[in-house]
């Protein structure tokens, strides 16, 4: 369905040139659903603007729904859905007459634009509200209408540009999960950008991590975890010197694994922790050291990343006001 060569895009601002993207080789397979993951600048908008043939990339190629995107973007664009970041439907009108005249822009007739919107209405649960002045919307019904709007020409290919970003987290989950029925009901492949962990975790099948304009690391989220970070086990002992005891000695800590210390805490990074930390706290009684409290944590995406680059996605996003 995509299939990028070497995808690169440079800007000039004030003489300075932004490698924005810098030589991406993209695979994606129709009926995948791929979550781009980076932080904020890390290019995941302007690959997202060349594949939907909104900028033309400076080098490289870049095929999508079968056609070129240099040598035929019309082609393209008829083949696909795109929601950008804020873009959405006209505030004045009501969503349903959106939606008709979206279908009609298509090229779909009125009866056939109306049975369109009607259908992605009661899809994307805007029943109650598609007769009402978009305006009036809150911020979640707007999205799902903008995807609506995304859906109208029943595109096989959607791409989604930070579909969640603003919206608070029970609209994200409901937003997320007429995601996934979409994928479901009608196959649609689709490709979303995130900086919302937890949301390329769960809604996607794969992740394609990018930073600095390039890929990074592209698996199953199962997959990434497995490979790029281990379990955490966080010890809270009674005193900060036993803590020192711990991580001098390595005592109870198997070999491999990283072994970091903050007070009296002591983290242990390590494979299989549900079946380490019962060993590790009968070594530690053996030798004496009291344990306030233990606990045993799975990776996220976020240890893949800072494995990875030696930084934190979910620091990047606060630095720069973002919740991820
Ligand atoms: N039109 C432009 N002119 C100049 N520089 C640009 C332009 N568009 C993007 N950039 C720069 O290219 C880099 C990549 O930006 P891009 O918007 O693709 O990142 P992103 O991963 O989508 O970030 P975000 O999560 O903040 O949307 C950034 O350094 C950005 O400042």
């Amino acid at each position: 369905m995509i299939r990028t060569r070497g995808l690169t895009r440079h800007f000039t601002v004030k003489k300075e040139t932004v490698e924005a993207v810098r030589g991406l080789d993209l695979h994606v397979e129709a009926g995948e659903l791929v979550a781009l993951l980076g932080p904020n600048g890390a290019g995941k908008s302007t690959t997202l603007r060349m594949l939907t043939t909104l900028l033309p990339p400076t080098s490289g190629t870049a095929e999508v729904a079968g056609l070129d995107v240099t040598a035929d973007p019309r082609g393209v664009r008829a083949r696909i859905g795109y929601i950008g970041q804020g873009n959405g439907a006209a505030h004045s009108q009501r969503g349903r007459d959106e939606l008709v005249s979206q279908g009609r822009a298509y090229g779909l007739s009125r009866t056939a634009a109306r049975a369109r919107a009607a259908e992605l209405i009661a899809s994307l649960d805007l029943e109650g509200v598609a007769d009402r002045l978009v305006s009036s919307l809150s911020g979640g019904q707007r999205r799902r209408l903008d995807i609506a709007m995304g859906l109208i020409h029943a595109p096989d290919l959607l791409f989604l540009d930070e579909p969640s970003t603003g919206l608070d987290p029970q609209n994200r989950a409901n937003l997320q999960e007429h995601i996934a029925a979409l994928r479901a009901e009608h196959g649609t492949t689709i490709v979303l950008t995130t900086h919302y962990l937890d949301e390329a975790d769960q809604l996607a099948e794969r992740v394609i991590v990018i930073d600095h304009g390039q890929v990074i690391a592209d698996d199953t989220p199962e997959r990434l975890k497995a490979d790029h970070a281990g379990d955490r086990i966080t010890l809270t002992l009674g005193h900060e010197r036993d803590a020192r005891r711990v991580v001098a000695e390595r005592l109870g800590v198997v070999a491999g694994g990283r072994v970091e210390r903050a007070g009296a805490q002591v983290v242990i990074e390590t494979d299989g922790g549900a079946r380490l930390a019962p060993k590790l706290l009968r070594g530690l009684d053996e030798a004496g050291i009291e344990v306030a409290a233990v606990e045993v944590a799975r990776p996220t995406l976020d240890d893949v990343f800072l494995n990875l680059t030696g930084r934190s996605l979910r620091e990047e996003s606060a630095t720069t006001g973002e919740a991820a």
